[in-house]
């Protein structure tokens, strides 16, 4: 689902790369964890999964696609088959929760039938039901970050990036949030992860990818946020 072939990303102002060498292989229904310090390269690799960044060396396949030979107007095509969590969950403060997630169907064209359909299920899914008219100031922490989760979802992508999803959330919450994650995991969709929370990785046991100076230094199935020897 996911290949990184020798991948080298060195940004122009930088001397060195922010990923060095890097070869990876994520599988359909995969879920992975990637940590390391800060600075060791996992929000440029996210990037480049994406298409935000182009590899200095090396080749990124995403679904099938050879991104280098994608072009530019097919990319927002690649994008949609992608859903994307953040830290802070950037959500629109002026629609409620029901609308946040609608909002991502309605921009790509969906039927509003459709819509109807399909937004209070995701909104079930992530354990939001009867929530759908709050908004966002109206919601924890926890609740703000599962409607983000429900608008990356609700397109059904096949890969779903979270960067740091539980980074401002409590370690209870974070709980929460990580059954949802593994909810959507269970449904078929490739979810990787970028986290410095090695309480959740820990109790995950899901395959881990360290990085650090922009180069993998281990790569473990049912692994630890730690190294374990
Ligand atoms: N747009 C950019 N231009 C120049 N250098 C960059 C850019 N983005 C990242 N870098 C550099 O590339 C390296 C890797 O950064 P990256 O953001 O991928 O790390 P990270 O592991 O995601 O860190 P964090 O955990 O803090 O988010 C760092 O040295 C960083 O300074």
């Amino acid at each position: 689902m996911i290949q990184f072939e020798n991948v080298t990303k060195v940004y122009p102002t930088q001397k060195r790369p922010a990923l060095n060498n890097v070869s990876i292989d994520v599988q359909k229904g995969e879920f992975v964890f990637l940590v390391g310090p800060s600075g060791s390269g996992k929000s440029t690799f996210l990037r480049l999964i994406l298409k935000e960044e182009k590899p200095t060396k090396g080749r990124v396949h995403v679904a099938g696609k050879d991104l280098s030979r994608l072009s530019n107007w097919k990319v927002p095509h690649l994008r949609r088959r992608i859903g994307c969590v953040f830290q802070d969950f950037r959500l629109l403060p002026n629609k409620n929760v029901y609308e946040n997630v609608a909002f991502a169907l309605e921009v790509i064209g969906k039927p509003r039938r459709f819509i109807r359909k399909v937004v209070p299920e995701v909104v079930e899914l992530v354990g939001l039901e009867g929530k759908g008219d709050r908004m966002p100031s109206e919601l924890s922490g926890g609740e703000q970050q599962r409607v983000a989760i429900a608008r990356a979802f609700v397109n059904r992508p096949q890969i779903l990036l979270a960067d740091e999803p539980t980074g401002n959330i409590d370690p209870a919450t974070s709980i929460g949030i990580m059954k949802v994650l593994d909810r959507i995991n269970r449904t078929g969709t490739t979810v990787v992860m970028a986290t410095h929370d090695a309480a959740i990785v820990d109790s995950m046991r899901k395959r881990v990818i360290e990085l650090e100076d922009g180069e993998v230094i281990r790569d473990q199935s049912r692994g630890v946020y730690g190294q374990a020897y």
